[in-house]
């Protein structure tokens, strides 16, 4: 780059920790969980959300388990307005679930957010105001103590409109707003004089909502803020601490992890992601990668399509088909190793009856989140024969021996070599069945009958009707089972000597459809060649295998 990072840019500044403690801590139950998909999230979206989208969003936060969210800044918009009166008036809020509202610390707005949450039965009533040097300087030209008082203030009206809403417990909820640009001592001690103003207790704490407004640092740095938050307030009993993480450097989920091994209590985030910018944390990951730890994380999510959907429709944007644990291409392996090795990891724990999870490269089973085994798997020119026998097992029942698949991979690399595409599990089966079971030319078997030998009853002696070159033709020969004596007659028929080096059979299908499939493979001067033959009968799918890996060898 053209331009001196060191001049535009300055480092962020470390936190004096020395003593941290977050480091050696572990996460064993999740955090308090609040939404903000309705605020943060929509005040971000291109075309905002109306009635119809909020309340769809809603329904599906308080299905998936959110105890708290936050609805909307009804002080800014109409419509967050109506939609807040339209969730009290029609009641729509379960009695386990809290509504939150925002609001900047200035006595109209306030006034008209407490008009909003009128007649709730509790509400989070959240007062912010930026604190950081930057905004202090920029947007407030104001020195600290300006600051302070406006945060102050603020709380000190909130607390007598208390009054206004006999019907409602309100919580307070107080965020200095871009609290990582702001000196740490200085967050602290604006966070105290709010609270010295509300006085929590311990049985009616308020919350203290620390924001990565804009991330600006490693996500060490976070902790170490939150680590040190924590341990000078003087109310950390009386509060709640928790995090409000913004992903602008890409990192807001280790941010939003280290800060509750910090010592957050509660995280606020949005589904997949959304939000400002970059966006706010993603709850669903921070939810999943708590399972993935052992942690029930209180938020259901065993239906992540569902979830996909209506984040799509409400936000009106897509969700990224890489985005952990719920894009679309996240269950699915295209690199013939991992193919190979998902397989295997799915045969060992299928035999093992364990209930750990333990497949390589599937860090969550898809079935915890609704998805399936079905797309695990996809075939392209990267792909190995894993896959490719995983699919055809698992679609359609043929379990082929390990050096068939070995073959038959080479077959399908040459197509996804010519073509450049995907095969599907029906494009591999119809290369598989045209490779080996319609491998009709230039003998096609049609029936046979065997007798035994007059005099030595291990010998068979078998008659073949073919069709040869598009003719009908018999063919005889003998040996010590019809696999062996049709191995001679066509040997015969094409002057060549046949060598049958393996043979095996599976039944697939059930009941009236089932079916044999039988697999042969031939030694051949450069190696082995395999045929394939599918019938009812067992010994005709034989034969059919054999007449298979005859033309294979005849036209390779
Ligand atoms: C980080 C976040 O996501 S915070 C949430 C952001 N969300 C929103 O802003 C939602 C949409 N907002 C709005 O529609 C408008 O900002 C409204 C309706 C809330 C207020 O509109 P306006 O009255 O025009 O004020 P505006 O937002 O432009 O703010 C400007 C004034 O408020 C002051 N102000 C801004 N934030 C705050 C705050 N949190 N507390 C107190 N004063 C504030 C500014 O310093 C400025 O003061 P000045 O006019 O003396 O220079
Ligand atoms: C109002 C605050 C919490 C906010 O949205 C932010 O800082 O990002």
């Amino acid at each position: 780059m053209k331009i001196d990072a060191a001049t535009k840019y300055r480092p962020f500044q470390p936190i004096n920790l020395p003593d941290r403690t977050w480091p050696n801590a572990t996460i064993t139950k999740p955090p308090m969980w609040c939404s903000v998909d309705l605020r943060d999230g929509n005040q971000a979206l291109i075309e905002p959300m109306g009635p119809d989208r909020k309340l769809r969003m809603f329904k599906a936060l308080v299905a998936m388990g959110f105890k708290e969210i936050e609805i909307g800044f009804p002080a800014a918009s109409q419509t967050d307005f109506d939609f807040c009166r339209q969730l009290i008036d029609e009641n729509l809020i379960p009695a386990d679930v809290t509504i939150q509202v925002l609001t900047q610390a200035r006595r109209p707005l306030i006034e008209r957010t407490f008009e909003a949450i009128k007649g709730s039965r509790r509400a989070i009533v959240h007062l912010y105001n930026s604190t950081s040097t930057l905004q202090r300087r920029v947007v407030f030209g104001l020195e600290k103590d300006g600051i302070k008082a406006i945060a102050t203030e603020g709380t000190q009206i909130v607390k007598e409109l208390v009054a206004s809403v006999p019907e409602t417990e309100v919580v307070f909820q107080y965020s200095p707003e871009s609290f990582t640009g702001t000196e740490i001592d200085y967050a602290v001690e604006v966070c105290d004089a709010v609270l010295d103003v509300w006085q929590p207790t311990e049985t009616h704490k308020a919350i203290i909502n620390l924001p990565a407004t804009v991330e600006m640092s490693t996500p060490n740095i976070y902790a170490d803020q939150i680590e040190y938050y924590c341990r000078h307030t003087r109310w950390r009993k009386e509060t709640i601490v928790s995090l409000h993480p913004h992903n602008d450097r890409g990192t807001g989920v280790a941010a939003a992890e280290l800060g509750v091994m910090a010592g957050a209590d509660r995280v606020e985030g949005t589904l997949f992601g959304n939000g400002e910018r970059t966006g706010n944390v993603d709850v669903v990951t921070l939810a999943l990668n708590l399972f993935t730890q052992g942690v029930n994380p209180g938020l259901d999510l065993s239906d992540i399509n569902e979830l996909v959907r209506v984040a799509e429709y409400c936000n009106q944007l897509p969700v990224h088909p890489r985005h952990p644990y719920a894009g679309d291409l996240v269950f699915t392996a295209f690199s013939g190793s991992h193919q190979d090795a998902i397989k295997k990891g799915l045969d060992a724990l299928k035999r093992s009856n364990s209930k750990e999870w333990e497949v390589p490269y599937l860090p969550i089973d898809p079935s915890d989140v609704g998805r399936s085994y079905e797309g695990i798997i996809r075939v392209n020119s990267q792909s190995g024969k894993g896959g490719i026998a995983y699919l055809l097992e698992t679609d359609y029942g043929v379990t082929l021996p390990r050096r068939l698949q070995i073959e038959f991979s080479q077959v399908v690399q040459r197509v996804t070599d010519a073509t450049g595409k995907e095969l599907t599990a029906g494009n591999i089966w119809e290369v598989f069945d045209s490779e080996y079971l319609k491998a009709i030319d230039p003998v096609e078997f049609l029936s046979h009958t065997t007798v035994p030998d007059a005099h030595a009853s291990e010998v068979r002696h078998l008659t073949a009707k073919i069709r040869h070159k598009g003719a009908d033709a018999t063919i005889q020969g003998s040996g010590n089972g019809p696999i062996d004596a049709y191995c001679s007659a066509l040997a015969a028929l094409h002057g060549i000597e046949i060598d049958l080096l393996s043979y095996s059979e599976q039944a697939t299908g059930r009941g009236q459809n089932t079916q044999a499939v039988a697999y042969i493979e031939l030694k051949t001067k450069d190696g082995s060649l395999w045929g394939v033959g599918a019938d009812r009968n067992i010994v005709t799918a034989a034969l059919k295998a054999v007449t298979s890996a005859v033309n294979r060898l005849l036209t390779a």
